[in-house]
């Protein structure tokens, strides 16, 4: 099953070409990474897929529909949390939005507080949550709206790479217990091959796929994955191909 299409996506900002031409499709559970120099496209991809901004021609297909707002959910760049709303209240603000009342919409958040490391924090601001806990409530805000389809816009940017390490096996666990469909922009080519089934590179502005690695690595992979010699040849072969666009 095909859970998104992107055929012969193109958009522009005024005279700037953005995207000059993106194909891809991803399969329903995939775990989907995007790579790509700095300013090629990646948010303005998603922000498409989403449902959010409308391309200058081109399709997008999202579970067999065109692409609407409400269809995947995006997770974007900087968590958005509410200081002033709690750590539940925040995760069930996207379900409220829907029309959900207050009360069922903080009960289902609730329930995934503890496979998310954030049980006993239901009502903790976000000023209280370490970075990781905050990244993981920004997901856990995402991933209530009960969607098929994530899009999660460097969700570990802002971590230490400890945090983050464990952020990206945790995420496997959850993802590999639920297996949603996930596309997940990054910067870090590690990250993206320990997560990953498959890796799309971006090329400079305007942006196509100018390279595709599957990562055909058994799951769950561990921090021994990453000395594995298949791991560490796919790292290098992405980290090239990033060079070569510059
Ligand atoms: N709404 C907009 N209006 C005008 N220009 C825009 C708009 N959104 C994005 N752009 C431009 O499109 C280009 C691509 O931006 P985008 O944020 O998609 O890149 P990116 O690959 O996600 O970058 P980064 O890796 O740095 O986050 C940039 O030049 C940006 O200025």
């Amino acid at each position: 099953m095909t859970a998104v299409t992107v055929s012969a996506l193109h958009r522009s900002f005024a005279d700037r070409p953005v995207l000059g031409g993106i194909d891809f499709d991803v399969a329903g559970g995939e775990f989907v990474s995007v790579i790509g120099p700095s300013g090629s496209g990646k948010s303005t991809l998603f922000g498409l897929i989403a449902g959010l901004d409308v391309p200058d021609s081109g399709s997008i297909t999202v579970g067999g529909a065109p692409a609407a707002p409400g269809r995947a959910a995006l997770m974007p760049q900087k968590d958005l949390l509410f200081p002033w709303r709690s750590v539940v209240d925040n995760c069930a603000l996207g379900l409220e939005v829907q029309g959900m009342p207050r009360a069922d919409a903080r009960a289902r958040a609730a329930t995934l507080f503890p496979a998310f490391g954030l049980a006993g924090f239901e009502d903790a601001r976000p000023a209280e949550l370490s970075g990781g806990m905050r990244q993981r409530a920004a997901l856990a805000r995402t991933v209530v709206q009960g969607r098929d389809v994530l899009l999660l816009d460097e969700p570990f940017g802002a971590l230490d790479s400890l945090t983050r390490t464990d952020m990206q096996l945790w995420l496997q666990d959850v993802w590999m217990r639920d297996r949603w469909t996930v596309l997940m922009i990054t910067h870090d080519v590690r990250e993206a091959v320990l997560l990953s089934d498959r890796v799309l590179v971006l090329s400079p502005r305007p942006a196509r796929i100018r390279h595709e690695v599957r990562v055909p690595l058994p799951r769950p992979r561990t921090l021994e994955t990453l000395t594995d010699p298949d791991f560490v040849a796919l790292e290098r072969e992405l980290v090239d191909v990033l060079h070569a666009n510059a």
